[in-house]
C-alpha cells in the first residue's frame, strides 16, 4: 500500500467525479442497458435522449448529443463507452465556451465584486475562499457583510475575515444593506484595497423584496463608483438541479450577473444543470466549489467537468 499523499489535483478530481457520480452512474447504467445486444436505430437514439434529459443536460444539448451518437452509426452495434465519449465531447464543447477565469481589472481600485444567490447556496463560504485566493495572489482584500438579514451570516463572514486576516465591514443585524455596501466601497477606496467582496442576503420576507433590495444595493454602490460593481457573481448550489435555471433568470434580470460559481460539487450533485444553463444563458463560469474548506475552490475547467459527467476517468 502506498502512503504517498494525493496531489491537490488528484484529490480535487476525486471529489468532483465523486460528486457527479450519481449523474454519471445513472447515465452509464441506462446507456449500457440501451445499447446491449441491439443495433442503433431511431428508437434507441430517442431513449438515449431521454436518459440525457434525466441527467438535466437540457433539450438542446440532449438532442445534439443523440444526433452526434447516431452520426454514421445506424444499423451498427455501439458500445456504452462510445456513447460516453460522445457525451463528454459534446458537453465539453458547450462548457468550453463559458469556462472563463475571473479577471480582476486592476484599473478599478477597489475592484468591487457583488456576490449573489439564494439562501444556503454557498455565498459566504465562496467569499471566504475567494478572499484566500486573492490574498495569495498578493491582492489587498476587504469583505462586506451585506447579508444584514441574518446575524449568523454576519458572524460567519467575520470568521472568514479573521481566517484570511482581511478586514470585514459589518453592521448590526437588520441594518440597511445598501448603506452598508456604500460604507464598504468608500472604506475600501480610502484604504486602497484591491478587491472588495460584498456578501448579500439570500432570503428576505419574500423573493420580490429580495430583488428590490438587491437592485438598491447595486444602485447605491454606483453612487460611490459609477463603474461598480465590476463583477456580479451568482453562486449556485449544484444539488438543486432544475431550480438553478429560475435562479439564473431572476438574479440576472435584477443584478446583471457577470459570472457563475457552482458549489457543492463534492456531495451528491446534479451538475448536468450547469450544461443546460451554459447552453441557454452563456454566462461565464469562473469557479466550482468541491468542499467546505478554504482551499476547496477551483477554477472551472470544461474538460474535467465533461469527463466527470460522462463518467470517464481523467
Ligand atoms: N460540501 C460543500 N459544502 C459547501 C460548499 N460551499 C458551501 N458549502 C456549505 O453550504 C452551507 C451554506 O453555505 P453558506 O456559505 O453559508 O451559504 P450562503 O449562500 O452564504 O447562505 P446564507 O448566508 O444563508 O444566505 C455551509 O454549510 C457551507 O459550509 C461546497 O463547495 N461543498
Amino acid at each position: 500500500m502506498s502512503d504517498t499523499p494525493e496531489t491537490p489535483k488528484l484529490s480535487w478530481w476525486r471529489r468532483l467525479s465523486g460528486g457527479l457520480k450519481r449523474t454519471s452512474s445513472a447515465l452509464g447504467t441506462a446507456v449500457a442497458d440501451l445499447v446491449t445486444k441491439r443495433k442503433l436505430d431511431r428508437a434507441m437514439l430517442e431513449d438515449i435522449e431521454d436518459v440525457l434529459l434525466r441527467a438535466d443536460l437540457g433539450t438542446e444539448v440532449a438532442a445534439r448529443i443523440s444526433a452526434a451518437v447516431g452520426h454514421g452509426r445506424y444499423d451498427k452495434a455501439i458500445s456504452a463507452d462510445e456513447v460516453k465519449t460522445v457525451v463528454a465531447t459534446e458537453v465539453e464543447k458547450v462548457l468550453s465556451a463559458v469556462a472563463k477565469p475571473l479577471v480582476i481589472d486592476t484599473t478599478h481600485k477597489p475592484f468591487v465584486i457583488l456576490v449573489v444567490g439564494v439562501n444556503g447556496s454557498g455565498k459566504t463560504t465562496t467569499i471566504g475562499k475567494l478572499a484566500s485566493t486573492f490574498s495569495a495572489e498578493g491582492r489587498k482584500v476587504m469583505l462586506a457583510a451585506g447579508d444584514t438579514f441574518r446575524a449568523a451570516a454576519i458572524e460567519q463572514l467575520k470568521v472568514w475575515g479573521e481566517r484570511n486576516k482581511v478586514p470585514v465591514i459589518a453592521g448590526a443585524q437588520g441594518s440597511d444593506s445598501a448603506s452598508l455596501a456604500f460604507t464598504a466601497v468608500t472604506a475600501a477606496r480610502d484604504d486602497n484595497r484591491d478587491v472588495l467582496l460584498i456578501d448579500t442576503a439570500g432570503r428576505l420576507q419574500n423573493k420580490t423584496e429580495l430583488m428590490v433590495e438587491l437592485e438598491k444595493v447595486v444602485r447605491v454602490i454606483k453612487k460611490v463608483d459609477a463603474t461598480a460593481p465590476h463583477a456580479v457573481l451568482l453562486v449556485l448550489d449544484a444539488t438543486v438541479g432544475q431550480n438553478a435555471l429560475s435562479q439564473v433568470e431572476a438574479f440576472h434580470r435584477t443584478a446583471g450577473v457577470t459570472g457563475l460559481v457552482m458549489t457543492k460539487l463534492d456531495g451528491t450533485a446534479r451538475g448536468g444543470i450547469l450544461v443546460a444553463l451554459s447552453e441557454k444563458y452563456k454566462l461565464p463560469v469562473h469557479f466550482i466549489g468541491v468542499g467546505e474548506g478554504i482551499d476547496d475552490l477551483a477554477p472551472f475547467t470544461a474538460r474535467d467537468f465533461a469527463q466527470a459527467i460522462a463518467g470517464i476517468e481523467s
